[in-house]
């Protein structure tokens, strides 16, 4: 076996990841675990995940689904709602069993339709977390029909965010799965206030992948992948080492009939090729550096957490991972994200 490289950096840590629950939660987290130290959960499962009992029920479930001896650390988020509240987000957080709070405009994504409406009427919860310095995570993108799906990002940011940073300058945000320049300028134009989460699909795709030979619903997510300038932009942004960039894979399983439909769901699952992915894409930018940053350092600094202290090495083989095959989900078969590139880094 010929090996040309190798890289060893700290565990990292997944900052946005749908577990899901039941049996697709059994199937999925043992990926999330064997090569992340800690993750976000993120709360749109069927019912929401809205108060704090209910996060550490399913912080619970989600422990029972590891594999034995597992160090992985779940960290729990709210589903923000008009009804939240703020003493429940308060004593929540104190404790530390929910770390961040979840803003779905309604009706956005996924299972979002319990989301919020009018920004306004959470002004108080916001109020709370800005006090107490609890992260608000945010799915940033308008639902309007009137905005086209590809601008949703910007005009998300133009609407609503600079309005919250404005009513809330010292509220901690994380614009999640940023698919644009227009995010990627947003942050930079901010403080350490705000900082964005990237997925390695949106690296890696643009929306061509979707849409080109045939409607390709493995690669539909939402947001949904833009145009190339905005891929490169998001490289530029993840591979720089500015601390205001960090992994969150947005690994979002659903079986495969439910993708490959007349209305095909929206989410990638990537968990398992994530590492490869990402050592790929930072060795193609001569940034195989500041992959540590990205994924291990920049999250947790800005989320106040301590560094992982186990390590992950990554190897560049002469053969690449073999991900044609489907995974087995009770009820059906899932696929894994492809890259439409050769996966030579692999986990050792
Ligand atoms: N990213 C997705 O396309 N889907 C996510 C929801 C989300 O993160 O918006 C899901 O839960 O399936
Ligand atoms: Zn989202
Ligand atoms: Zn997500």
């Amino acid at each position: 076996m010929s090996t040309s490289t190798q890289i060893t950096l700290r565990t990292p840590d997944d900052w946005h990841l749908h577990l899901r629950d039941g049996e697709m939660l059994e199937a999925v987290a043992p990926y999330t675990s064997a090569h992340f130290g800690r993750a976000i959960i993120m709360p749109n499962l069927v019912p929401p995940v809205v108060r704090t009992e209910q996060a550490i029920a399913y912080r619970e479930s989600i422990q029972q689904a590891l594999p034995e001896g597992s160090s992985f650390q779940p960290l729990m988020t709210l589903y923000l709602t008009e009804q939240t509240d703020p003493a429940d987000v308060k004593a929540g957080f104190a404790s530390g069993d929910v770390t961040a709070l979840k803003l779905y405009p309604a009706g956005a994504t996924t299972n979002s339709d319990a989301g919020v409406k009018n920004i306004e009427a959470v002004y108080p919860v916001l109020e709370a977390m800005q006090e107490i310095g609890m992260p608000l995570l945010v799915h940033g993108e308008v639902v309007d029909a009137e905005i086209d799906i590809f601008d949703r990002e910007a005009v998300f940011i133009e609407r609503t965010l600079k309005g919250v940073r404005k009513q809330f300058p010292e509220l901690k945000i994380v614009m999640e799965h940023i698919t644009t320049a227009d995010g990627v300028e947003f942050v930079k134009s901010c403080d350490s206030h705000v900082a964005a989460t990237i997925t390695p699909h949106h690296l890696t795709i643009n929306r061509n992948a979707m849409l080109v030979g045939g409607i390709q619903p493995h690669y539909y997510c939402l947001p949904v992948a833009k145009r190339e300038t905005h891929r490169q932009a998001l490289v530029e942004a993840a591979t720089s080492g500015d601390p205001r960039f960090f992994l969150g894979t947005d690994s979002a399983p659903h079986l495969d009939g439910a993708k490959e439909s007349a209305c095909g769901c929206a989410g990638i699952f990537n968990v398992s090729v994530t590492m490869s992915v990402l050592a790929h894409v930072f060795e193609n930018a001569g940034k195989l550096e500041n992959l540590e940053k990205f994924t291990s350092l920049n999250g947790p600094a800005f989320y106040g957490k301590p560094l992982n202290e186990s390590s992950m090495t990554l190897e560049k083989q002469s053969e690449a991972l073999d991900i044609s095959e489907k995974l087995a989900v009770a009820g059906g078969q899932m696929t894994i994200f492809d890259p439409k590139f050769p996966l030579l880094w692999r986990v050792v």
